[in-house]
């Protein structure tokens, strides 16, 4: 049971949803040894002291899976906030269609690129069922198709 009455720190994480041009999300593997091994997540990880968000995404995406991204191709999709043992967690999930380089899982034990109606198949932290939902919705409303938009003039 959750006691509101005690504070707990802020614990802010910033994750991605690594978007391809067939439309599937990135999902990379907890390692062995950690909390919650064995899950699939989004990649990213905690702030650094005096980190922008945006700032320690690009450098976890580079840590973790040798790609380089441009801080303006972030687009913020969504947000999770979950009670941790001792803090409580915010996690801050942001789409990203266009990196530099192939992803290579280097500290993940694996890499799969799901679709997001399919992603419920993949056991995932407890924090993120809310982000999976937010993110389906979001890449619905903000995916451009083939045709090209109406162009305003009356
Ligand atoms: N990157 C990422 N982290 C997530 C997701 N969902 C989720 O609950 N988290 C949590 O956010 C935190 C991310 O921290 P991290 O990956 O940088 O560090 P860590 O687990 O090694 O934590 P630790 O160094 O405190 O042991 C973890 O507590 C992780 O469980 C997610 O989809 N992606």
């Amino acid at each position: 049971m959750i006691d509101s009455s005690t504070p707990l720190p802020l614990f802010p994480v910033v994750a991605a949803a690594l978007v391809d041009e067939e439309g599937r999300v990135l999902l990379q593997q907890r390692p062995g040894g950690k909390a919650l091994a064995g899950l699939w997540e989004f990649p990213g990880g905690k702030l650094e002291p005096g980190e922008t968000p945006e700032a320690a995404l690009v450098r976890e995406l580079h840590e973790e899976l040798a790609i380089t991204v441009a801080p303006d191709a972030l687009e913020p999709a969504g947000f999770a906030t979950e009670p941790l043992p001792g803090r409580h967690l915010l996690l801050l999930l942001y789409v990203i269609r266009s990196w530099s380089g192939t992803p290579v899982a280097l500290e993940a034990d694996g890499l799969t690129w799901c679709q997001p109606a399919g992603m419920g198949a993949w056991p995932m932290p407890p924090a993120d069922g809310p982000l999976v939902r937010q993110l389906a919705a979001y890449l619905a409303d903000n995916t451009s198709s083939d045709v090209a938009p109406d162009s305003g003039t009356v």
